[in-house]
Formats: structure tokens, sequence, C-alpha cells
């Protein structure tokens, strides 16, 4: 497990860190999550030991980091640091060596890694020939290559299309299988929330919401009544609580917190078709958007 107390940063006279906590167990996916510049490039160098905190501290399975752990964890930083001209099989074969690798072990890993993130025909060329996403991928694979303990991402999937978005989704998931806790830290809410177990909302230096996605969702409290009528005739939500929106295909849909939900049902029915019809959880975008603002 993976656990991070009380953390403080300052730079200066910004204060990027206020006090963050997390934990993150062995098979579990964490989202990280927040504004621009609020603190998860920082907590992240943290925890790969890149940055020291001013204060607080982090464990691995119980214990402060040593070098030694952190040699086993696979870090994706946000400054991309490929060598440009080095062939994608051989930098990812180097990495493995840093990591301690033998030769063998790295060329096995790499041919595998490329297979898996589609970087097999590339493998030769040299990297600043590959296109910005392809780069990407083969940053992945040198996180990747030494089978990490802990696996730290920051933003894997920026600039990834969505057939290497759903690849580098299969690797990681099978990394949790196999036990290893994985932090990646997104603007992809949408995706966070479908692949990871847990989340962490921090604004302004501060944890304002962690735990598992169906907690964090649940514990808002604030359900909302949902519901999607086809054609419905003009004005037919009129005397009706919440807000209307079109989705431009010829649906409506109603959303609101309060109201008498079978005469809601009963005017949409009599309005149109009702496609949807029930009580929701906020989604992450929407409870990101009030924890931010
Ligand atoms: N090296 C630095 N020197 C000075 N200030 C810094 C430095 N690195 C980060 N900061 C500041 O610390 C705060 C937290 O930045 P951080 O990069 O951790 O945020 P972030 O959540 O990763 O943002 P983003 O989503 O934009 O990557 C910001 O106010 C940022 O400007």
């Amino acid at each position: 497990m993976l656990e991070a107390e009380d953390l403080h940063k300052r730079y200066g006279d910004t204060i990027a860190l206020r006090g963050v906590a997390l934990r993150v167990r062995p098979g579990e996916m964490f989202g990280f999550v927040g504004a621009n510049g609020a603190g998860k490039t920082t907590t992240m160098r943290i925890v790969m030991g890149v940055l020291g905190p001013d204060s607080g501290e982090v464990r691995w399975r119980g214990e402060p980091v040593t070098a030694a752990a952190r040699r086993g964890f696979g870090y994706m930083p946000e400054e991309r640091g490929l060598y440009q001209k080095m062939r994608v099989a051989e930098q990812i074969a180097y990495f493995g060596r840093l990591h301690g690798m033998t030769a063998a072990e790295a060329k096995s890993a790499t041919g595998a890694l490329m297979e898996r993130l589609g970087l097999t025909e590339r493998a030769g060329d040299p990297v600043e020939a590959l296109s910005l996403g392809n780069q990407q991928r083969v940053q992945l694979a040198v996180a990747l290559v030494h089978d990490p303990t802990l696996l730290v991402l920051d933003e894997p999937f920026s600039g990834l299309d969505p057939i290497a978005v759903d690849a580098l989704a299969e690797v990681l998931a099978e990394r949790c299988r196999a036990g290893v806790p994985v932090i990646f830290s997104s603007h992809q809410l949408d995706l966070v929330e479908r692949l990871c177990d847990s989340v962490g909302i921090i604004a302004a230096g501060r944890m304002v919401a962690a735990g598992p996605v169906e907690e964090v969702r649940a514990a808002e409290g604030r359900r909302s009544l949902r519901v999607v009528v086809r054609d419905p005739a003009p004005g037919w939500a009129d005397g009706l609580p919440g807000e209307v929106t079109a989705d431009g295909d010829g649906r409506q849909v109603l959303r609101t917190t309060e109201g008498d939900d079978q005469a809601i049902l009963a005017a949409a029915s009599r309005a149109g078709r009702v496609e949807h019809f029930g009580w929701e959880q906020p989604t992450l975008t929407e409870i990101f958007r009030e924890a931010v603002a």
C-alpha cells in the first residue's frame, strides 16, 4: 500500500500543497483529478522522491520509502523524458536496464510491451521521428518495462487516440489485477469514472474528496432526477422544477433535484416518448465542478 500523510510544499511564495493525504491499496486504480495548478504533479513528484515535501511523509508498505523501493516504482513524469535520437526498442530496453533488469529480460519485456502498445513497427525508428501520441506510448512503455511494484503516471492518457486509450487502460487494469497500486492524474473525468476504483479530488493544495468512486458520488447526498423525452410538445416542462436542455437530436433532458417525481413522469409521458426516467448520483464532473468552484 502507498500512503501519503499531511504533505505540505511551497515554492517561494506559492503554497502548492496544504496537507495532502492519499492512500492507494494493492490492486487499486486511483484517479487523481484537480484543476490546473491544484497540486497533482507536486504530489506525484513527492511520492516518487523527485521532490522533497516541506513536511509530511510518504510510506510504501508501511515504511518510509527507500531508494531501493523507488527503483521498483514506474513513473511517467509530466515533463516527458526520452532520448530523442535513440531508437524506440533500444530506449525501452535501456530504461529496463536502469531498473536492474538483465539485457535478456529487458529485451523480452520490451518486445511484449511494444506489441501491447502498438509500437512494434516503429521499433527501429528514433523517437524524434514519431508523432507525439506515439512518443507518449514509448514513454508509457518506459514506465512499465521493469514490471513496477507501483505505477505513478502524470496524465498518461492526454494526447492519445481512442485505440491507444483502450490499449493503455487494458495494460493498467492488468497491472492492477496483478496487485500493483496505480495512480494516474487526468482531466478526463469520464475516463477516471470508467477506469478507477477510487478517486482523489484536489483543489488549491487540499484533498477535498477522496475514496471509492461510488462513495464519493453517494457522499454528496445530492441525487438528481433525469428525464429524457423524445420530441415533446413545446413548453411541455413549463411549471415543472429543474432545467431543460436539448440534445440536438429531438430529445429534451430535464434535470431536477426536487419536485414530485410521479407528477413529472406524468407530464413527460403526456408530452412525448419517455426514453429515460430515474434518480441518479451526481457524476464526477458535477462533483468536480462544485469542489473546485
Ligand atoms: N517549480 C516550481 N516553481 C514554482 N512554482 C511551482 C513549481 N512547480 C509548481 N508550482 C506551483 O505549484 C502549484 C501546484 O502545481 P502542480 O504542477 O503541482 O499542479 P497540477 O495540479 O499538476 O497542475 P496541472 O493540471 O496544470 O498539471 C501551482 O500554483 C504551480 O504554479
